[in-house]
């Protein structure tokens, strides 16, 4: 029997960081979202002792590199699993986009496999192991919308946000995330307001959200990657309400609630940039206790 689990994309509303660890790690401080673009992860029991992993996107590994794999190795190992699992990813997340594609296939393959596996595990020991495999996955395992610090894996939920259209566009290039973070210079940064985001979620103030939308890894990718820039100028042409670059990048969000100015958007993103998508905010986490 087939099991299937779904593998949103998460972005990145506001996005800190104060300063770096000595474990090498940036402590961060940033209020992350799920939007219902997804991957599908389809899990089959294997009676012999081996993970397999198979992905639709030839950008994706298909052997230890993966986080899915890396998943699936790790439940085997802590809980002493004798049989095996073939993994399927129908890639639909551009990977290494900034939306946390692999970190939430590796949250799904927690999910999936404490019950292909019947481990009956709770959302907090699903988060434990999902910090082994990335700092992204604990927010990924339950989704919604939250708080985030630590190095990410300190998850405080929040409500839903005021629901909106998303316009997420990635430019050809890929951004490695350690390499951003290296590149990071904390003495020339703008920091966020990230209680302001945080209030006007909970006061449902879409324009306050709006206002508030910030991310000090930017402008170390645009530095780099100056389309980047272009593609926040054109959905602010195009009178997205708020627009900001995802996570490390490169991708770029745009939000509106007019289904008019969405459309206006995409299309003069379209032949300029190689992945365009129209998308909701998910808000709400995917219900485990
Ligand atoms: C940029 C974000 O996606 C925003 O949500 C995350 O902070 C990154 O999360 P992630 O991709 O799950 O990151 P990890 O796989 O844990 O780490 C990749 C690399 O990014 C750097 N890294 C990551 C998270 C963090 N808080 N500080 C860091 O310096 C480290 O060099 C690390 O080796
Ligand atoms: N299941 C997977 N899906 C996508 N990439 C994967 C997966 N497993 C491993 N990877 C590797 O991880 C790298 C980062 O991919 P991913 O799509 O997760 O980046 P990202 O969206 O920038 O992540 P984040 O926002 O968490 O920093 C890729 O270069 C890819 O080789």
């Amino acid at each position: 029997m087939k099991l299937i689990e779904k593998a949103p994309a998460k972005i990145n509303l506001s996005l800190d960081v104060l300063n770096k660890r000595p474990d090498g790690y940036h402590e961060v401080r940033m209020v992350m979202t799920t939007v219902d673009l997804a991957d599908r992860i389809e899990f089959e029991r294997l009676e012999t002792d081996e993970i397999i992993v198979r992905s639709t996107s030839s950008y994706v590994p298909e052997d230890e590199r993966n986080l899915a794999y890396k998943a699936a190795k790790l439940m085997k190992q802590t809980y002493g699993i004798t049989s095996g699992v073939a993994i399927k990813i129908v890639k639909e997340i551009p990977v290494a986009a900034g939306l946390a594609g692999g970190s939430s296939d590796a949250a799904a393959t927690i999910r999936g496999l404490n019950k292909l596996w019947k481990l009956n595990l709770k959302l907090n020991e699903l988060m434990a192991l999902g910090e082994k495999i990335g700092s992204d996955v604990p927010f990924c395992i339950n989704g919604g919308t939250a708080l985030a610090t630590g190095r990410g894996e300190e998850i405080k939920r929040l409500p839903a946000p005021p629901s909106c259209w998303v316009v997420l566009a990635k430019p050809a290039v890929s951004v490695s995330t350690a390499e951003t973070y290296r590149d990071l210079d904390l003495k020339d940064v703008q920091h966020p307001d990230v209680e302001g985001m945080i209030s006007a979620i909970r006061d449902q103030d879409y324009h306050q959200m709006c206002a508030q939308l910030g991310n000090v890894l930017e402008s170390v990718t645009i530095k780099k990657r100056p389309d980047v820039n272009q593609i926040k100028s054109l959905m602010v042409r195009m009178d997205a309400d708020g627009v900001l670059m995802s996570g490390s990048g490169p991708t770029v969000f745009g939000l509106t609630r007019h289904e008019s100015r969405l459309n206006r958007i995409c299309n003069s993103l379209k032949g300029f940039c190689p992945n365009v998508f129209a998308v909701r905010l998910l808000g709400s986490p995917i219900g485990l206790e």
